[in-house]
C-alpha cells in the first residue's frame, strides 16, 4: 500500500521542499525550485520513480518499517525520526538548510541512541519526474586519491552524494550500509548542481544543522501569537514560511502536484505556484501574527508580477512572477494510489476569477494599515497606481460571469462570492481614499460602485425564502465561500442573513460536521446538487471552509460551538501538525495537495478569532 498522505512530513529550504515518509523514504523533491522537475517522484508512483530511503537495515526482518516516533525539533523544520529495532534505537535527522547563494542540500544525519544499529541508505534519483535514470559514478574532484563522492548526472542536473559511509551500486540504486553506536553520528548529504558546473563543495552536515536550527529559532521568536493553540499556530506559520520562495517572496499553494482530491480520481492539480488569492490570505495571517517582513516581501513580489500588465491580471503566477503555466500530463507516472492523470502546470491560470481583485486590494489595505508602506502619501511605492489600475478594470468587468474561487471547469456563472469580493475591492478603495483625505468625484465614483455591487448581491445572490445567500445569482445551491461574508465585512455578523447562511451551510453542505465547498453532481452521497463543476468524481470536505465555519460561529456569538469544531479540525492534522487541502470522511484520510497553505491560513485566522485576540 502507498504511504498515506498524513504519513509524510515536510522539510525545505524556502526555495524547494521534500516530503519524508515515516519509513524514512524521501518520496518527493523538486530541484532547484518548488516547480522544477522532481528528482524523487515516488510519491506519484513507486520507488522506481525516485526516492531515498534511510532506515534500519533490519526493516522487514524484525524491525517495523515506520519510525516509532517522529517530531520536529522544537519550533523548527528539522525532522527527527526514531526507530526501535531488535539491535537498539536509532535516530535520523532530516533537514534542508536555508540557502544563501549555495547549492541546495538535503542533509540526513543518523545518530545512534541505544545498542548498535545497522542502517541502510538506498538512493534512487530519477530525474525529470521519475522518467530518467541518471548515470552514476564515484569521483574524486578534489584529487584526494580516493573517489569518495558519488555523482548522478542526466541532462541539466547533477546530484552529489557525500558520506563517510562506504557506498556501492546495484539495481540502479546507490547503497550505503553502516552501523551506529550510541552517540555516534553518520551524515549523508545530497547536493544539487547544474551538471555543467564544477562539483559543489562537500557540505559540513554538523554546521548546516546548527545553522538551520539557529535560523528557525530566530524566526519563530518573532511570532506574536500568545493564544491557547500556540503549537498549532506556530507549526502553521513555519509551514507557510517553508512555502515561501525566499528569493522573490512568492508563496506556493503547496509543494506538491497531483495529490488527489479523491483517491483514484482525476482531480489532481499542480499547486507549486503562487495564487494571488492564497498568497493574499497568507499575507493577512502573517501580518496578524507579527511577520511584517514576509508580508512586505510578498507585496514587492505582487508589484513585480502584476505591474507589467495590471489589466490582464492572472489569478496565479510562477514563484518569480512567470505567466506561462501551461497544463500538461505526465503519462509515465501512475499517480498517487493510481490517481491519474498526474499534471504539471495549471490551466486555471487562464481563468477569470473576479474575487482575486478583492483579495489583492484587501491585502494592500492590510499592508497599509500595518504601515508597511514607507510614507503616508499615495503613490509612494507603486501600490496606489496598481490599485487604481485594478479598480478601473474591475469597474468595467465586475458584471461578467467568471469561474469563481473554486476554479470550476464548467461554464462561467455569476458567483455570489466573486461579486462580494468585487465589493471588498471597492470598499477598501473607498477607505483608502478617505484615509488620504480625498473627496469629490473620485471618491464618489468608488462609493457608487461599492453601493451598486452591494445592492445587486443582496437582491440577486440572496434567497429570502430560505434566508441564505446562494452560490450564484438565482440558484438555490449553497457555497461555502459565502461563509466569508461576515469575515470580509460585507455584512455585520449580527445581520440575520449571516446567521441564516451559516445555518444553511451547516444543514446542506456539512458531512460529519465538516464543510464541503459546494454540492457535487456525481455520486450517490455527493449532495445531490445539479451543479457539477466540469469534472467527474467527487472530493473530500474542504478544510479551509471548515475553519471558516468555526470562525463564523465565533463571529456570530457561538464561540463554544466554534471552538468544538476547531478542536475537531486540529485532530485532523497529522502527527507533525500538517494538513492537506481536504479530508475524506469515509476513509478518514487527508486528501489533496500537502501541506496546503490554504488550510493552514484559516487555521491561524480561526485561532486568532476563537482565542479572543483576533484582528
Ligand atoms: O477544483 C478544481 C480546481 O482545483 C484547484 O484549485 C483549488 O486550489 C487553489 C489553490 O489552493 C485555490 O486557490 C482554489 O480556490 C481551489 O479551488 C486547481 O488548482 C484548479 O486547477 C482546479 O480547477
Amino acid at each position: 500500500m502507498a504511504t498515506l498522505i498524513e504519513d509524510y512530513a515536510l522539510i525545505g529550504d524556502m526555495q524547494t521542499a521534500a516530503l519524508v515518509a515515516r519509513d524514512g523514504s524521501v518520496d518527493w523533491l523538486c530541484l532547484p525550485r518548488f516547480d522544477s522537475p522532481a528528482v524523487f517522484a515516488g510519491l506519484l508512483g513507486g520507488d522506481e520513480h525516485g526516492c531515498w530511503r534511510l532506515a534500519p537495515a533490519a526493516v522487514g526482518a524484525g524491525a517495523a518499517s515506520a519510525a516509532a516516533r517522529r517530531r520536529y525539533r522544537g519550533d523548527s523544520l528539522v525532522l527527527e525520526s526514531e526507530w526501535d529495532t531488535p539491535e537498539g534505537t536509532v535516530r535520523v535527522l532530516d533537514l534542508m538548510p536555508p540557502r544563501q547563494d549555495a547549492a541546495p542540500v538535503l542533509v540526513r544525519i543518523v545518530e545512534g541512541v541505544r545498542g548498535r544499529v545497522t542502517m541502510r541508505s538506498a538512493l534512487r534519483p530519477r530525474f525529470s519526474y521519475g522518467r530518467v535514470v541518471p548515470w552514476v559514478r564515484r569521483v574524486d574532484p578534489d584529487g584526494t586519491g580516493t573517489p569518495r563522492r558519488t555523482v548522478a548526472v542526466a541532462g541539466p542536473d547533477s546530484l552529489w552524494l557525500d558520506t563517510d559511509a562506504e557506498t556501492y551500486g546495484g539495481d540502479l540504486t546507490t547503497y550505503a550500509d553502516f552501523t551506529v553506536a550510541p552517540g555516534q553520528r553518520v551524515a549523508l548529504t545530497l547536493s544539487w548542481q547544474p551538471s555543467h558546473r564544477p562539483a559543489p563543495p562537500r557540505p559540513d552536515a554538523a554546521r548546516l544543522l546548527a545553522g538551520t536550527e539557529r535560523f528557525w529559532a530566530e524566526w519563530t521568536a518573532r511570532c506574536r501569537y500568545t493564544g491557547p493553540w500556540r503549537q498549532a499556530v506556530m507549526r502553521s506559520l513555519i509551514t507557510l514560511k517553508a512555502l515561501t520562495y525566499a528569493p522573490t517572496g512568492g508563496i506556493v499553494a503547496a509543494p506538491t502536484t497531483s495529490l488527489p482530491e479523491e483517491i483514484g480520481g482525476v482531480r489532481n492539480w499542480d499547486y507549486r505556484y503562487t495564487w494571488l488569492r492564497d498568497a493574499a490570505m497568507t499575507l493577512g495571517a502573517l501580518l496578524r501574527t507579527g511577520y511584517r517582513e514576509e508580508a512586505r516581501e510578498w507585496r514587492e513580489w505582487l508589484l513585480r508580477a502584476v505591474a507589467g500588465d495590471a489589466q490582464n491580471l492572472q489569478i496565479m503566477y510562477g514563484v518569480a512572477g512567470e505567466r506561462e503555466l501551461a497544463e500538461s500530463e505526465l503519462p509515465w507516472l501512475p499517480g498517487y494510489e493510481g490517481s491519474r492523470p498526474v499534471r504539471i502546470g495549471n490551466g486555471a491560470a487562464a481563468q477569470l476569477q473576479l474575487d482575486v481583485y478583492g483579495e489583492v486590494v484587501d491585502a494592500l489595505w492590510l499592508a497599509r494599515t500595518a504601515r508597511l508602506t514607507p510614507g503616508p502619501k499615495a503613490g509612494d511605492d507603486g501600490t496606489h497606481i496598481l490599485q487604481m489600475k485594478l479598480m478601473n478594470h474591475l469597474e468595467s468587468h465586475w458584471r461578467d460571469p467568471d469561474e469563481g474561487i473554486w476554479e470550476v471547469r464548467g461554464p462561467r456563472r455569476h458567483f455570489t462570492h466573486s461579486k462580494v469580493m468585487a465589493w471588498v475591492a471597492a470598499d477598501r478603495t473607498v477607505r483608502r481614499l478617505t484615509a488620504l483625505g480625498s473627496s469629490g468625484p473620485v471618491l464618489a465614483r468608488w462609493r457608487a460602485l461599492r453601493d451598486e455591487i452591494h445592492q445587486e448581491v443582496c437582491a440577486k445572490g440572496y434567497d429570502a425564502d430560505r434566508n441564505t445567500f446562494t452560490r450564484s445569482y438565482g440558484s438555490r445551491e449553497l457555497d461555502a465561500s459565502l461563509l466569508l461574508i461576515p469575515q470580509v465585512g460585507f455584512l455585520p455578523p449580527g445581520d440575520p442573513r449571516v446567521a441564516g447562511t451559516v445555518e444553511a451551510v451547516r444543514r446542506e453542505l456539512c458531512e460529519d460536521g465538516f464543510v464541503r465547498r459546494y454540492p457535487l453532481a456525481d455520486g450517490p452521497d455527493r449532495g445531490g446538487g445539479a451543479s457539477g463543476d466540469g469534472l467527474p468524481g467527487g472530493e473530500g470536505v474542504f478544510l479551509a471552509c471548515s475553519f471558516w465555519l468555526a470562525h463564523d460561529l465565533a463571529l456570530i456569538g457561538r464561540r463554544a460551538e466554534g471552538r468544538r469544531l476547531f478542536e475537531r479540525l486540529l485532530e485532523l492534522r497529522n502527527d507533525v501538525g500538517l494538513l492537506a487541502e481536504e479530508w475524506d470522511t469515509r476513509r478518514g484520510r487527508l486528501v489533496g495537495n500537502f501541506p496546503q497553505a490554504f488550510s493552514h491560513v484559516p487555521l491561524i485566522d480561526a485561532a486568532l478569532r476563537l482565542g479572543g485576540d483576533g484582528a
